[in-house]
């Protein structure tokens, strides 16, 4: 397994977040990681990125002990896009980029014109070539989206985690990204509130409530109207597309 979580724990204020979670990610798979606000996904993932320590458990990265990985070989194969990054420094979209590079260089090494390929693929996946002089403050959410995306995918990781990536984006930018992410080499977890985009582009799927695993494995498994109306509370019928082939969630109200 290229990421793996073994029972990890993580408490915070008194309460357990992370409850006892194991999930696996097969290399250069794309695994959805779904729940409820508050359910702990996002902790997940910062315990996944080495950005928090768990009270118990293990992470494994490539079968690897997370927490015997150096920072800086750490740094070098695994990328996180967090939801709410942002910076008060004055930066360009392209800086912001060229930063993903800074874990494959020495502090005295010259860029390289691999360095800028990486940089250059990135800016080109999420459409920010156009805009890679305009500084951070003037964009808007959904290029400021885009540009830690870049950041990330310029860092060329073989371990990628996305905290909500596309909340920010209009429904072109949302089904190019994580088309983009599905088909990238590398392994990719991916917390998503949107169930059909989970559906479409998702190998496997996790389901968190209160810090636990509920449900996990393909999309046919798991995104049941039952698991559904549990999880949430929601009515839904759920079908497969004569489109697409994949689950269509439809939400029944009233
Ligand atoms: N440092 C902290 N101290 C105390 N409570 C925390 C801390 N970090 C997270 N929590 C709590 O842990 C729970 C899970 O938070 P988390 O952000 O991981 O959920 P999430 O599933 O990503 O939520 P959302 O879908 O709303 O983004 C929430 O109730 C949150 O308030």
């Amino acid at each position: 397994m290229s990421i793996a979580t073994r029972d990890v724990r993580w408490a915070a204020g008194g309460a357990m977040i992370v409850d006892g979670v194991t999930i696996e990610a097969a290399a250069g798979s794309t695994l959805g990681l779904l729940g409820p606000n508050g359910s702990g996904k996002s902790s997940l993932l910062r315990l996944i990125g080495r950005l928090r320590r768990a009270d118990a458990g293990i992470v494994t990265l490539g079968g690897a002990d997370i927490a015997a990985l150096p920072h800086a070989a750490i740094a070098r194969r695994l990328a996180l896009v967090e939801q709410q990054a942002t910076t008060e420094i004055p930066l360009t979209v392209l800086e912001i980029v060229r930063l993903g590079r800074t874990p494959h260089r020495g502090p005295l090494s010259p860029w390289t014109g691999a360095d800028d390929a990486a940089v250059e693929s990135a800016l080109r996946h999420v459409g920010m070539e156009e805009k890679r002089d305009r500084l951070w403050h003037t964009l808007s959410g959904g290029e400021r989206q885009r540009t830690h995306i870049a950041r990330a995918l310029a860092q060329t990781p073989s371990e990628l985690l996305l905290d909500e990536p596309t909340n920010h984006l209009d429904i072109r930018h949302q089904l190019e990204i994580l088309s983009l992410v599905s088909r990238l080499p590398a392994t990719c977890i991916v917390a998503l509130h949107d169930l059909n985009l989970a559906a479409l582009f998702c190998d496997t799927i996790a389901i968190l409530c209160d810090g636990r695993v509920v449900c996990a494995g393909p999309p046919d498994q798991v995104l049941t109207a039952e698991t559904i109306r549990d999880v949430y509370g929601v009515n839904a019928h759920v079908e497969r597309s004569p489109h697409h082939g994949k689950l269509q969630v439809h939400f029944l109200i009233g």
